[in-house]
């Protein structure tokens, strides 16, 4: 048998610390973890929060505090008049449906027409930079990517003014999308940007649907369409419009009829969104790609008044997406194999050298999930007593012997202040296990967590299925889940 027997490992450890750990709730392991090097150096989160800044700002020069780990992400879309730019705006938001995004139009920071300049509008120039309220638009952009709600103005294309009294209430979102002819002509304004995307359509079709689109919806007639589209329209767009083509790190060819560059846009955008920061911030954490699925398992598995058979069950089937993702970050070699129509089939062979180790006792509910997954792997067991016992933390081990020969996926569902999880990386790492060679496999991790256990070790890999907002000032994760141990082992009241 490959399998350690665990109702041995279970007799060893009831003698080490008098109790019989499947089924008992251990009142002394869940007490705050000490102070350290290793771990947050407060006792309250805020203090948590601050170190937890301080070690990110050390870590990634452009990440400054733990607010702006939730930063929206912001979308330019540019180019010429008429070109499409609404168009792929409305796809870009009917596609990404599931997230909250809010457009914000450059044309709603026109400066309006005095009085005075109303009575030539045919000789204003309404395509030139100075046109638009920049620094308007600044604070505004600012407001939304610090997450406050703000209040556009609305500008009347048919009277050159803004509607003095009225202004369009945008909220705090997860993508912020900014468009207009001339969005990457501020330096300050293609620095809020985390994309921009130029739309690229040919100016007679351009021509076309201004004359169309003015004549119709703002109230003009072709002949003055005309006259301003040469003395203004394009020598701005080739002074200003198209010299900020450079800037765009995407351009679509043909604006909305170009479904593919649209979804391939989508698809980045996603991807982006379902990373959180601290995957930025450490390239060695990975977060499983959430789906409708995945956070409907997490609402239930969050929720205090589900029942201990339904927190089990989907505790499972969680476990078990982040125990396959894990295996994914295992090495393979490649394989041939000949199908039964007598082809030949190119794919890969497992990594055969590995085990699993749980951290007793919730990582212990991530045990069958490896087994399913690996068959007859072999499974070591760590006991960590959470607070300082004279420097005695680690409680009772039992590894395999030829650990340091193996890839190690450590388990344990909750990362919370990372000091269980250092211990165990400690210990491992003593036994001779490689540091690239350990895979931690966790539930939900704190911020917090991730940083002490990424800082000290760069070079696992810790795959997670949701990054929580911190830790409690008793150092429990929020919003968490509650004591896992207890709910999964039914060991709660
Ligand atoms: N005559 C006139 N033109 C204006 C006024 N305000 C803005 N414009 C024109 O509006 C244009 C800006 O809007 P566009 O970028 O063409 O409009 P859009 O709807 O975003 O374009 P697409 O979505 O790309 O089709 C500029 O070319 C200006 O010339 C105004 O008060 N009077
Ligand atoms: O990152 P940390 O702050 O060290 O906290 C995380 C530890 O806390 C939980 O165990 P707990 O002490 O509740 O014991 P249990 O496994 O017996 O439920 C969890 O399973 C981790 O082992």
């Amino acid at each position: 048998p490959t399998t350690m027997p665990d109702k041995a490992v279970d007799d060893a450890m009831e003698s080490a610390v008098g109790a019989h750990f499947s089924g008992l709730r251990l009142e002394a392991l869940r007490l705050p973890a000490p102070s350290g090097p290793s771990s947050p150096s407060s006792s309250t989160s805020a203090g948590a929060a601050a170190a937890l800044a301080n070690g990110l700002a050390h870590a990634h020069a452009d990440v400054a505090s733990p607010s702006s780990l939730r930063q929206p992400f912001v979308i330019g879309v540019s180019g010429g008049t008429a070109s499409g730019k609404t168009t792929v705006c409305d796809m870009i938001i009917q596609q990404l449906h599931d997230h909250r995004v809010v457009l914000v139009n450059q044309d709603s920071f026109y400066r309006g027409l005095t009085a005075e300049e109303s009575a030539s509008a045919q000789d204003y120039n309404f395509d030139h930079p100075d046109a638009f309220d920049t620094e308007q638009l600044l604070e505004c952009m600012g407001q939304l990517k610090r997450a406050l709600p703000v209040n556009v103005p609305i500008y009347d294309f048919k009277n050159h003014r803004r509607c003095s009294e009225r202004f369009r209430k945008v909220n705090a979102s997860d993508v912020i999308i900014l468009e207009g002819i001339l969005v990457f002509h501020d330096q300050r304004v293609r620095n809020l940007m985390d994309m921009k995307i130029f739309v690229d359509t040919d100016a007679d079709i351009r021509l076309a649907r201004r004359i169309r689109r003015d004549t119709v919806e703002r109230g003009r007639d072709v002949s003055s369409v005309l006259d301003q589209y040469g003395r203004f329209v394009k020598p701005a767009f080739d002074d200003f419009v198209l010299p900020s083509k450079k800037y765009a790190d995407v351009i679509i060819p043909r604006g909305g009829d170009n479904h593919v560059a649209i979804d391939l846009i989508v698809q980045h955008i996603r991807t982006k969104l379902g990373m959180h920061d601290l995957c930025k911030v450490f390239r060695n954490v990975f977060v499983v790609q959430s789906t409708f699925q995945i956070r409907g398992m997490h609402t239930l598995i969050r929720d205090r008044d589900i029942t201990t058979p339904d927190f089990v069950f989907y505790s499972d089937r969680l476990i078990r997406l982040v125990v396959e993702h894990g295996l994914g970050h295992l090495p393979f070699t490649e394989k041939q194999i000949i199908t039964p129509t007598g082809s030949v089939y190119t794919g890969v062979d497992f990594c055969k050298k590995l085990c699993g180790v749980s951290i007793v006792r919730s990582g212990e509910s991530m045990e069958n999930a490896l087994r399913a997954c690996c068959k007859g792997i072999k499974i070591g067991k760590i006991l960590i007593h959470r607070v300082g016992d004279n420097g005695q933390q680690l409680i009772y081990h039992k590894l395999p012997m030829d650990i340091d020969e193996r890839h190690v996926l450590l388990l344990d569902p909750v990362l919370g202040t990372g000091n269980s999880a250092n211990q165990a990386i400690d210990l491992l790492r003593r036994k001779g296990v490689a540091e690239e060679r350990i895979i931690f496999l966790t539930l939900i991790s704190a911020p917090e967590g991730i940083q002490c256990v990424c800082t000290r070790f760069p070079k696992l890999k810790l795959v997670t299925s949701e990054i929580d907002t911190g830790l409690s000032e008793e150092f429990r994760v929020i919003p968490g889940l509650g004591e896992y141990g207890d709910r999964y082992f039914g060991t709660d009241n």
